[in-house]
């Protein structure tokens, strides 16, 4: 199997190498024959040592030293150039952000199987997306472990009656609401259970995350009559609740390895794990309180309305950055989504194809950078 990796440098590539590593000690034939990154050329320049790769990308800056033996893109585009030249059976999408939109549309026509992680790219592409990959045979297996959960939970006969999705309620789960607005960038970004890049990290204390992850589930499985709960430890990771009152539960020690590596070797599972001990986890459940994560009410209201999901996200990703850049208080990383979702509800905008998406988010992302400039 020859696989390709975007986004390789971040939490879920390097993860990937990891399963990888495993894999080949278990006989799994594959070769890796591309991988890309953004601007982290140390790490990328690492990789590409150990694996050897036919073909690289790096899409922010040129390599700091010259690689032998493999062909290194670099610029806008690279990454694009990376997959159609290095041409696999399966791609892992671990971009992270909307700027993995053009990575799946690629990996979907080069490749005959994708592991999606960026879920940016079924929120802002919904349909479109899906289709594209029909048009193309190309299986998207998904690799957020709510979804990877699901996809493991449904099988064909069965009719789900409704989703219900799983969340760790974030770093902030257990701070007074009037003490929100003083936290720190650290604060935000010490997640309880789950290592991770910082944009998801502060997206789960927001519920943003929960968000994205509520339209991703209704666009991959068909089904709007979704719901949340809190699962504190997180080794719940999704249920599938049935008409005759059957719930099913997938349950597994929180490791994004795991479906990671189910999507690679999907329908087997080569990967191995230790063995949770059920008795000293216990399983218990809570309701979500929507005073305080709002995001995750904006984004049931704003469910199926394809502008609204791409506004929500770019607005999103400009506002995680002026936090992290301390320009703004945690706080308004929601006002910030609200007001850019409220501005264009009310702009007459159609979607056509993938440009006017990409045309989109890059519109709400000037708007929602002046909002407290
Ligand atoms: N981490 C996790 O546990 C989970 C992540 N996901 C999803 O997986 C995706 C990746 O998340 P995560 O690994 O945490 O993110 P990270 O921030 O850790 O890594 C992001 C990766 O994308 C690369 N990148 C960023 N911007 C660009 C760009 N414009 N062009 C090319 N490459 C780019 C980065 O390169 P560089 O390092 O060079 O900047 C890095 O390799 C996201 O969509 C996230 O929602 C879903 C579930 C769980
Ligand atoms: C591991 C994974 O899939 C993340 O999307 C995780 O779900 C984030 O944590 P929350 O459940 O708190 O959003
Ligand atoms: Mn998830």
């Amino acid at each position: 199997m020859k696989i390709a990796i975007t986004g390789v440098t971040g939490s879920i590539g390097t993860q990937t190498l990891e399963v990888l590593e495993f894999l080949k000690n278990k006989g799994f034939d594959f070769e890796i024959v591309g991988v890309s990154a953004g601007s982290n050329d140390k790490k990328l320049i690492e990789i590409i040592k150990k694996w050897n790769p036919k073909y690289a990308a790096i899409e922010k800056k040129e390599l700091s030293e010259k690689i032998e033996n493999t062909n290194v893109f670099s610029g806008n585009g690279a990454t694009l150039k990376m997959l159609k030249n290095s041409k696999p059976d399966f791609t892992i999408v671990a971009t992270g952000g909307a700027a993995g939109i053009r990575h799946t549309l690629k990996a979907i026509e080069v490749s005959k199987r994708i592991g999606l992680a960026n879920k940016e790219s079924i929120v802002c592409g919904g349909n479109m997306l899906l289709n594209y990959a029909k048009e193309h045979n190309t299986e998207i297996i998904p690799v957020d472990s709510e979804h990877s959960a699901l996809f493991q939970l449904k099988n064909g006969d069965d009719i789900p009656y409704k989703l219900i999705i799983t969340a760790s309620g974030g770093a902030l789960r257990d701070v007074p609401l009037e003490e929100l607005e003083n936290v720190t960038v650290e604060d935000v970004l010490n997640h309880p259970v789950w290592s991770m890049g910082k944009r998801i990290t502060i997206d789960s204390a927001t519920m943003v995350n929960k968000g994205l992850e509520v339209i991703e589930a209704y666009y991959l499985f068909g089904i709007k009559n979704i719901d949340v709960v809190i699962n504190r430890n997180s080794h719940i990771h999704s249920i599938i609740a049935y008409k005759d009152g059957v719930m099913k539960f997938h349950y597994g020690i929180p490791d994004m390895k795991i479906p990671i590596a189910y999507s690679i070797t999907y329908p087997k599972r080569i990967f191995e794990y230790k063995l949770p001990d059920i008795t000293l986890e216990p399983v218990k459940f809570e309701k979500v309180d929507y005073n305080r994560y709002p995001a995750l009410k904006l984004a049931f209201e704003i469910l199926g309305n394809q502008k609204l999901q791409i506004t929500f996200n770019a607005a999103d990703e400009i506002a995680v950055k002026l936090f992290l850049e301390r320009k703004i208080k945690y706080t308004d990383i929601y006002k910030i989504v609200k007001n850019s979702v409220d501005y264009f509800e009310k702009q007459n905008i159609v979607l056509n194809d993938f440009e006017d998406i990409i045309n989109l988010d890059r519109e709400v992302r000037i708007y929602a950078e002046k909002i407290f400039s």
